[in-house]
């Protein structure tokens, strides 16, 4: 077997909420007992509704953010009980992260040529020679003219910026890619390029690309293993190929939203708003919203199943999975008669 990557393990992240500017007692429950390993060369989307944790997962991933409690490990080393130069050498050189609006992630001060430098003088890579040399070819590889190396962000195009930023991310060869919603800042017309320019790259340089986005055909498209996420709780994953067999009720009504992958019908009706990240939902926190829900639920959220299908890498934690093969018709006349139940005096 590969040996991985990265790897998550109980990974929960709290931060301490704000209530109008001011720093309250209770905390956000970002990420809960996050569980998640990379092999090389992989491609995993990870999915969910605004606010379920997944830049959380994506910035602790990187190293970026440090865990509450939990370990992160790149190459089978725990990131956060290292001395914090080897941490720093560790995630300068491990991973790379791309991002949602490069017109923010980038220092509009700086030319391209020092932006692009700026790792590579920091970790000390090469003579200045080669540092030169590695920049002109980071721009290749990301398909920038070098005329626009001493250009600044803003007189680049946006598909331009975002470039530079992958080239950046790019600039000290790690193996590991994250990029949070690289697409969602730019003209339609250019998402497809970078997209392109991101499983181009992936192929080339053999990455593992974490991809997080809102747009669920395209994170299928994308990746070779999909992950579902809700108010801070991995729910499940499964190979992008097997999605709209996926089994949690969550996962089905997410994609059930999604024009296209599913049966055509309406979306599968949930009942109420998503709850509050500072006070989740006891058991599984997506019962308030479930259709299949009952008092198990709300006494303890299960540990993964793997598909009684057998399929390599599918698993979800659920008392009451859907059937395999169940169609999406079919839960939204159960989700709906639930919904009426509910409401009912
Ligand atoms: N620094 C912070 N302080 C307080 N709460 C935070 C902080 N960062 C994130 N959160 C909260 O943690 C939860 C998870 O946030 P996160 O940004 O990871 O979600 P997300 O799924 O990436 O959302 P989106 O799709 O809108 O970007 C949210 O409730 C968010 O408000």
């Amino acid at each position: 077997m590969t040996a991985p990557l990265a790897q998550l393990k109980n990974v929960h992240v709290q931060h301490r909420a704000r209530s109008g500017g001011i720093l309250s007692r209770d905390r956000v429950h970002a990420l809960t007992a996050a569980g998640l390993t990379l092999t090389p060369g992989e491609t995993v989307g990870i999915v969910g509704e605004s606010g379920c944790g997944k830049s959380t997962l994506a910035k602790v991933l990187v190293g970026v953010e440090k865990p509450t409690t939990g370990t992160v490990e790149f190459g089978g080393k725990d990131l956060w009980t290292m001395p914090p130069a080897e941490r720093r050498a560790a995630v300068g050189t491990g991973a790379g992260m791309i991002f949602q609006d490069p017109s923010t992630a980038l220092n509009r001060r700086l030319t391209v040529r020092r932006i692009l430098r700026d790792p590579l003088d920091v970790h000390r890579r090469g003579t200045p020679a080669e540092r030169e040399a590695r920049v002109r070819e980071l721009m290749h590889l990301v398909g920038l003219p070098e005329v626009l190396a001493d250009g600044l962000p803003g007189q680049l195009s946006g598909g331009q910026r975002q470039r530079v930023a992958i080239a950046r991310a790019l600039a000290l060869s790690p193996r590991l890619v994250v990029a949070d919603e690289p697409t969602s800042a730019l003209d339609v017309s250019v998402r497809a390029q970078i997209l392109n320019l991101l499983l181009d790259l992936k192929e080339r340089l053999g990455l593992a690309l974490v991809f997080v986005s809102h747009d669920i055909q395209t994170v299928r498209r994308m990746s070779d293993r999909v992950i579902t996420m809700y108010l801070g709780r991995i729910v499940e994953e499964s190979p992008a190929a097997e999605v709209t067999r996926s089994r949690h009720p969550y996962t089905r009504a997410l994609f059930s939203a999604t024009p296209g992958l599913l049966d055509p019908i309406d979306p599968i009706p949930l009942i109420g708003p998503v709850p509050s990240a500072t006070r989740p939902p006891s058991g599984c926190p997506f019962r308030t919203r479930c259709w299949k829900a009952d008092a198990e639920c709300a006494e303890s959220m299960p540990d993964f199943t793997a598909s009684e299908a057998g399929t390599p890498g599918h698993r979800f934690r659920c008392h009451h999975p859907v059937d395999d093969g169940q169609s999406t018709h079919e839960l939204v006349t159960q989700a709906a008669a639930t919904a009426v139940t509910q409401e009912a005096p």
